[in-house]
This record gives C-alpha cells, sequence and structure tokens, in this order.
C-alpha cells in the first residue's frame, strides 16, 4: 500500500520531470525530439500562424490543428506563446505543433514554411476605424514580412492584420526590397467579408447559409467592402430596400462586433473560422486541387489600381488566375467608384509607408 507521502513525493517527481510544462517551446525541450520514435514525415504542409496568441490566433490554431492537410503548425507570438502551444499540442489530431517566443526565435519559426498566416497586431475599440490601426499594425507586419523574406521567401501568406487595404502594400514593397516578391503568393484576407456576406444574403432569403455564395470585391473597409449582389448563387433577386441593407450591413459588419464587444477587441472567432476556411482553401490549391476560387485582396489588374480584393483561383503557386469582376449593376457600378476612391489612398499609404 502507497502511503500518501510515498505518493506526495512521486507525484513531486512527475511534476519536476515536466517542469518546465511546455516542452514543445523552442530551445526548451525537457524530452528532446531525438528521443522521440520518428513518425515518419506526415504527408501535408508545414503552416506558422504569426501573433498566434492573439484573440483570433488561438482558435485560428485550434482550427489548423485539426486540418488534415497540415503536417508541422508553428505557433509564433511576442507573449504567451508558450501557453497556447502546450494546450494546442494535446490534441490527438496529425500536426506537430512547435512554439516561437519573440522576435529571436522568428526566423526559426518561418523556416521552411509554406503558408504563413498572420493576425499579428492591434484590433479595433469602438470608435476607431481600421486606418486608425495603421500606426502600430504597419510597423509589425512591416518586421514579419523581413523574416519571410529571409526564411521562407516561396511560402504563401494570408495577411489578416488592419488595415488590410494597407498592410497588403506594405506586405508587397517589403518583398520587393528584399528581391522576393511573388505576387501570386501574397493575399490579403478578406473571406470574413464573404462569409458575412453570405450569412446575412441567406437570412433574408431564407436558405441555409452554405447554399449561398455572395462575391465581395474591392477592398476590407467600410466602403470598399463591396457585395455583388447580382451576383449571388443562387441566382436571386432583391428589392432596393433589402440591397441597401445587405450592403450595408456587410460593409458594417466589423464595426458591428466592434461596438457589441464593447472595447474588448473586434471579431475573433468568426475571423479565425474565415482564415481557417481560405487557409484551406490555399492548402488544397497548393496541392494541386482544381477549381479552387475565393475572394482576396490581391496585386490585380482587374482595375487601374495595383491592389484589388475580387475572386482568384488558388492553386500550387497561389493566386494563380484573377477573375474579372463580370458585369455590375447601376449601384454597384457607384458602389465601385466609392470604394476605389478609399482604395487609392489607403495603398498608396502602405506603400509609401516602406518607400519613404
Ligand atoms: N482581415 C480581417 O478580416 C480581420 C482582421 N482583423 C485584424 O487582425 C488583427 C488581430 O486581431 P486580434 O487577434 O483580435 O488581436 P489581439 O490583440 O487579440 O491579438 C493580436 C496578437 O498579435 C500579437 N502580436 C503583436 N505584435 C506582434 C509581433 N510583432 N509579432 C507577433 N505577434 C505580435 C499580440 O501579442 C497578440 O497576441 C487586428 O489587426 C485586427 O484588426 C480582425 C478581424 C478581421
Ligand atoms: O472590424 C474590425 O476592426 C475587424 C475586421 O476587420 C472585421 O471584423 O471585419
Amino acid at each position: 500500500m502507497e502511503s500518501s507521502s510515498d505518493a506526495t513525493q512521486r507525484i513531486a517527481r512527475i511534476s519536476a520531470h515536466l517542469n518546465p510544462p511546455n516542452f514543445q517551446m523552442e530551445g526548451n525541450s525537457v524530452l528532446k525530439r531525438t528521443d522521440c520514435r520518428a513518425k515518419g514525415g506526415a504527408p501535408g504542409f508545414k503552416v506558422a500562424i504569426l501573433g498566434a496568441a492573439g484573440g483570433i490566433g488561438q482558435p485560428l490554431a485550434l482550427l489548423m490543428k485539426m486540418n488534415p492537410l497540415v503536417s508541422v503548425l508553428h505557433l509564433y507570438d511576442v507573449v504567451n506563446a508558450p501557453g497556447v502551444t502546450a494546450d494546442i499540442s494535446h490534441m490527438d489530431t496529425g500536426a506537430v505543433v512547435r512554439g516561437f517566443l519573440g522576435q529571436p526565435q522568428l526566423a526559426n519559426a518561418l523556416t521552411g514554411m509554406d503558408l504563413v498566416i498572420i493576425p499579428a497586431g492591434v484590433p479595433r475599440k469602438p470608435g476607431m476605424t481600421r486606418d486608425d490601426l495603421f500606426n502600430i499594425n504597419a510597423g509589425i507586419v512591416r518586421t514579419l514580412c523581413e523574416g519571410i523574406a529571409n526564411c521562407c521567401p516561396k511560402a504563401v501568406v494570408n495577411l489578416i492584420s488592419n488595415p488590410v487595404n494597407s498592410t497588403v502594400p506594405i506586405a508587397a514593397e517589403v518583398f520587393k526590397k528584399a528581391g522576393t516578391y511573388d505576387p501570386k503568393r501574397l493575399l490579403g484576407v478578406t473571406m470574413l467579408d464573404v462569409v458575412r456576406a453570405n450569412t446575412f444574403v441567406a437570412e433574408v432569403l431564407g436558405l441555409d447559409p452554405r447554399e449561398v455564395d455572395v462575391p465581395v470585391v474591392g477592398g476590407h473597409a467600410g466602403v470598399t467592402i463591396l457585395p455583388l449582389l447580382s451576383q449571388v448563387k443562387p441566382p436571386s433577386s432583391f428589392t432596393p430596400e433589402e440591397i441597401e441593407y445587405l450592403t450595408k450591413r456587410i460593409q458594417d459588419g466589423g464595426t458591428e462586433v466592434v461596438q457589441a464587444k464593447a472595447g474588448a477587441g473586434s471579431a475573433t472567432l468568426s475571423m479565425a473560422y474565415a482564415a481557417a476556411k481560405f487557409a484551406d482553401a490555399c492548402l488544397r490549391g497548393l496541392r494541386g486541387d482544381a477549381g479552387i476560387v475565393e475572394c482576396s485582396f490581391v496585386a490585380s489588374e482587374v482595375t487601374e489600381l495595383p491592389f484589388f480584393a475580387s475572386k482568384v483561383r488558388l492553386g500550387r503557386n497561389g493566386a494563380e488566375e484573377i477573375y474579372q469582376l463580370g458585369p455590375l449593376n447601376e449601384y454597384e457600378r457607384i458602389g465601385l467608384e466609392k470604394a476605389k476612391k478609399e482604395l487609392e489612398s489607403s495603398i498608396q499609404k502602405g506603400t509609401s509607408f516602406i518607400r519613404k
């Protein structure tokens, strides 16, 4: 019979062995990887999330750990990466999870990655625009993209950090400066606008959102978010009141969440869902699946602007084909002009942040 003091000592011994508990962290290994029996290299893609301990990063890490196309998942943040990594690494799904904390570990977080997803940066509070985040997030995106250019220049990048209309041009300039720019591999994530549009349109039509597909083009802020309701699938007609209500609700979807959260941040859960859906589409494209088409903010010749969100076909090299907008009605043509005006200055602001 084990006495209670024996049991206490045994537990203390086990605890000492597990200390530090975050054995998956870089340079912090108790059980060395060489001590483990090798799995023989599971097929799949290597994915890094930068900003993995944040409101979006955590549920996104959970969803990517559940994705069977992911074999290795790197979780990088400047805070709390050990806790998130330890937690996610206990999930009994295929991907091997490793954590990386702070700038000195950025290079190891990025080396060898096929896809890098960036939700790093500050979110809005009520009363702020996405552009109000520029001063802080521009510098964060620049540093992270410099790391990508150095360590995994061929990776596909999914950029979530706001203001997307400016951070994508920033990333492009960083990559150009480093001589690694491949416009097909830089994708601004506007999927949440599509997810919202599908949801709100389905509500109005009395359909299941999974049956609805709404193209959303332009950019990712206010009037630059342009849902093309004339191109909804299944083909549907809307009254002028429905068009006004839906367009405004889709454009203000982010603000609706910011106000409801009342100072506690912006959309995180629906964004993690949208980012995971978009990342999965990118991975299926990288695998060579045919016919993967999603909306994204990319380098584009669809309008006179250097970047624009529209439907893109995702393939082995990223955004391999960018689709034209298709026929627009009068309401959408007016919306497009407004969107382009605002987009032009946001793009310019991002570009000159690096060129100055
Ligand atoms: N594209 C889109 O549709 C959407 C974009 N966003 C944007 O995503 C960004 C993140 O939002 P949340 O996750 O809610 O914010 P959050 O504040 O909860 O998390 C951000 C994370 O980034 C980390 N971080 C800060 N500087 C970093 C650096 N230099 N390197 C790595 N990590 C760093 C923070 O430590 C934190 O863990 C915001 O800019 C937000 O506006 C949010 C919703 C939708
Ligand atoms: O509104 C925000 O600040 C976050 C965001 O981009 C969105 O929810 O669409």
